[in-house]
């Protein structure tokens, strides 16, 4: 551990005035050094903040944050930004319950501006914030910070194509590692790297900025003849760029590791009238050489021994992702009009043996969600069978491309949502809690949830051969042992009973959850509570006449909901039920965004948890004997 020499001083920006060069190349490497050496304590995103180390000071040393502005695309590379704005005690509480946020959050601190987690989001939120503050007569800098694979995001262009037409000005800084998280993809990303024009014009270019930039204070002919003179040269030399083209003065691509270049150039560029955007090259893991040699591994880590660097460890345990990748390349052996597409969370989903096998048949398409589900429209049209992943939050982007592209037509694509549920670590913005309130009302629309890994494939199979779309929904989370209930064959639209006492309490979920409410069962059993399990497994559309039988007989029925309660599950189950005896509660996340922590935090939060469960039936059970007496005495009378 270094003594963080200089670190230790910085409380707030403002300590970073007045220091030498010098000192701030020895504060670079103390902030490495404090990012491995918690990050690999906590886990959380390592590669990417280790490589924008150098850009984040040079820019708290020429902007004056808060009332200038730094918008982080995505979030998850703030790490440098939150040590050097007071946040350095927060790290060994780095995405835990009650503790810090990976992300920028607003309530965290005055020099954070949006509580992000999805990308392409910061060009759009920092113009936001520099016209409304133009409004009301503040002219700040508002600088989005965005990584090259987020530019490949569709809304960072509506925001550059508006941003170019109102001329307005603001930086926009291209943080380019040439990564995203697996490789970057797409031609935005292969030409980022031409981007960088003959040497001589490199030099012209220099020396026209500077002469623009300096000679504005002399006259303005002089300027325009000189704007004129570098139009000629560039026409010679320097092919336009999209940037260029959506009416961004492009600059660079300067080295974004060398703290006094940055500082240099940031200076000049905060004198140009006009919106830019700033190509800063850096590299993803910087100073920490297996993230050097592997930033898609390190991107976002477990706890590690930084001595040892990551370990492959594969777990006994199967999770959901792995049970996902079994079951598509199970099922792409015998039949070759599967594919799978991508939204550059190709190892996320667990894709990357699928890539691997099939390589004609796999799509990345960068952080396009849009895109993907309208690519995979068109593939089901050409009689293709595609299988989109993409994570329960990501898929929120897609909600109109479901319904316009995939639903109307009533295409045959199977979507697989990871990360469905109740998320840990990564907070509000990744949470999967929407995806069954938001699809179960498309028509057409079938939704399963697997408990087990034969489940998964067992749905998949079925999914592939349904006439419509489809969602194959799961958390973040280990895969429930096979047991003689689950492990009985799918019938379309109905679910699995356990034990079958038959009398006082029904626990009706699905997926993962229902691991949760077998423990719960036992314990309110072992309690005088007889209490069955019903697995749903088809969400959307179920047997309404089968569930209701099955709950017919019960006094209570409590519906554990993995997403929020509003328009979920539950919700419809009670409204099957609203004119029968049995009393009908739903436990879920209800009515509020879910923070940061493990999963089993997290349900407890959300009283989804075996204990919380327990509790919940006994304290409503006198509830429900107090009615069924009011029942009675009302049918005396
Ligand atoms: C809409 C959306 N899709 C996917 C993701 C998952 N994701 C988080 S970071 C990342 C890669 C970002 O790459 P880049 O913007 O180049 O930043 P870097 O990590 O290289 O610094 C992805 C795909 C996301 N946050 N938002
Ligand atoms: C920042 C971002 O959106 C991704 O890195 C996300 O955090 C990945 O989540 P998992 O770690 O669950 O794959
Ligand atoms: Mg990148």
């Amino acid at each position: 551990m270094s003594e963080y020499q200089i670190l230790s001083k910085i409380e707030g920006p403002e300590d970073l005035k007045g220091l030498t060069q010098k000192e701030l190349n020895q504060l670079s490497s103390e902030i490495r050094d404090f990012i491995i050496d918690n990050v690999s304590k906590t886990g959380g995103h390592f590669a990417s903040n280790l490589g924008i180390v150098e850009l984040t000071i040079a820019l708290h040393t020429v902007f004056n944050s808060p009332n200038d502005k730094f918008i982080f695309d995505v979030g998850h590379q703030c790490y440098p930004h939150k040590i050097l704005t007071g946040r350095k005690g927060l790290f060994p509480q780095n995405r835990q319950l009650n503790g810090m946020s990976g992300f920028t959050r607003r309530y965290e601190s005055p020099h954070d501006f949006v509580d992000a987690g999805h990308a392409s989001t910061s060009i759009s939120s920092a113009m936001g914030i520099l016209l409304g503050e133009e409004l009301q007569g503040k002219f700040n800098y508002i600088i989005p910070i965005i990584g090259d694979a987020a530019l490949t995001g569709g809304m960072a262009y509506e925001a550059m194509n508006h941003l170019g037409h109102l001329r307005k000005k603001m930086i926009v800084i291209l943080n380019d590692n040439n990564m995203s998280i697996d490789g970057s993809v797409g031609a935005i990303s292969s030409n980022l790297s031409k981007m960088t024009a003959t040497k001589s014009y490199q030099t012209f270019k220099h020396f026209a900025d500077w002469t623009m930039l300096h000679i504005p204070f002399i006259g303005k002919s002089f300027y325009s003849g000189v704007m004129r003179w570098k139009k000629s040269v560039k026409t010679f030399f320097y092919k336009s760029n999209i940037f260029t083209d959506l009416g961004l003065k492009y600059i660079g691509p300067i080295d974004g590791h060398n703290i006094g270049e940055l500082q240099r150039v940031l200076k000049r560029v905060k004198l140009l009238e006009e919106p830019v955007l700033l190509h800063v090259i850096t590299k993803k893991g910087k100073g920490y050489k297996p993230a050097e040699e592997d930033p898609g591994s390190y991107h976002g880590v477990k706890p590690f021994d930084p001595k040892l660097g990551l370990l492959s460890s594969p777990s006994s345990k199967t999770t959901y992702t792995n049970a996902f990748t079994k079951a598509i390349l199970e099922l792409a052996k015998d039949d070759d009009k599967i594919v799978a597409i991508t939204a550059a969370m190709m190892t996320g989903t667990g894709l990357s043996k699928f890539f691997n096998t099939y390589p004609n048949r796999s799509f990345d398409v960068g952080i396009t969600e849009e895109h993907a589900v309208t690519l995979a429209s068109g593939m089901a049209i050409a009689g293709m069978k595609p299988v989109v992943s993409i994570y329960s939050t990501f898929i929120q982007r897609s909600i109109d491309q479901i319904i316009h592209d995939v639903a109307i037509p009533r295409l045959p694509i199977v979507f697989t949502l990871d990360r469905a549920g109740i998320v840990p670590a990564d907070g509000e913005a990744h949470q999967g809690l929407f995806d069954i309130s938001l699809l179960k009302s498309i028509p057409g629309m079938l939704i399963l949830a697997p408990s087990t890994e034969r489940e998964m494939l067992w749905m998949l199979d079925f999914a592939l051969k349904h006439n419509g779309p489809s969602v194959i929904r799961y958390p973040k989370d280990y895969v429930l042992e096979e047991d003689d209930t689950l492990s009985k064959p799918l019938v379309k639209g109905q679910g699995v009973l356990y034990n079958n006492h038959k009398n006082r309490v029904l626990l009706i979920t699905y997926g993962e959850l229902v691991k949760d409410a077998l423990l719960a069962s036992n314990m309110l059993t072992d309690k005088g509570f007889d209490t069955d399990v019903y697995s749903m497994r088809f969400l959307s559309p179920f047997n309404k006449k089968e569930l209701l039988s099955t709950i017919k007989s019960y006094d209570m029925v409590v519906v554990l909901e993995d997403g929020i309660i509003k328009g979920g599950i539950g919700e419809e189950i009670e409204s099957l039920s609203r004119n029968r005896s049995q009393s009908i509660y739903i436990l879920g996340v209800d009515g509020n965004f879910l923070t940061h922590g493990t999963r089993e935090d997290l349900k407890k939060i959300s009283q989804l948890d075996p204990n919380s469960i327990t509790n919940f039936v006994i304290e409503k059970s006198d509830e429900v004997r107090h009615r069924e007496v009011v029942e009675r005495i009302k049918n005396k009378w």
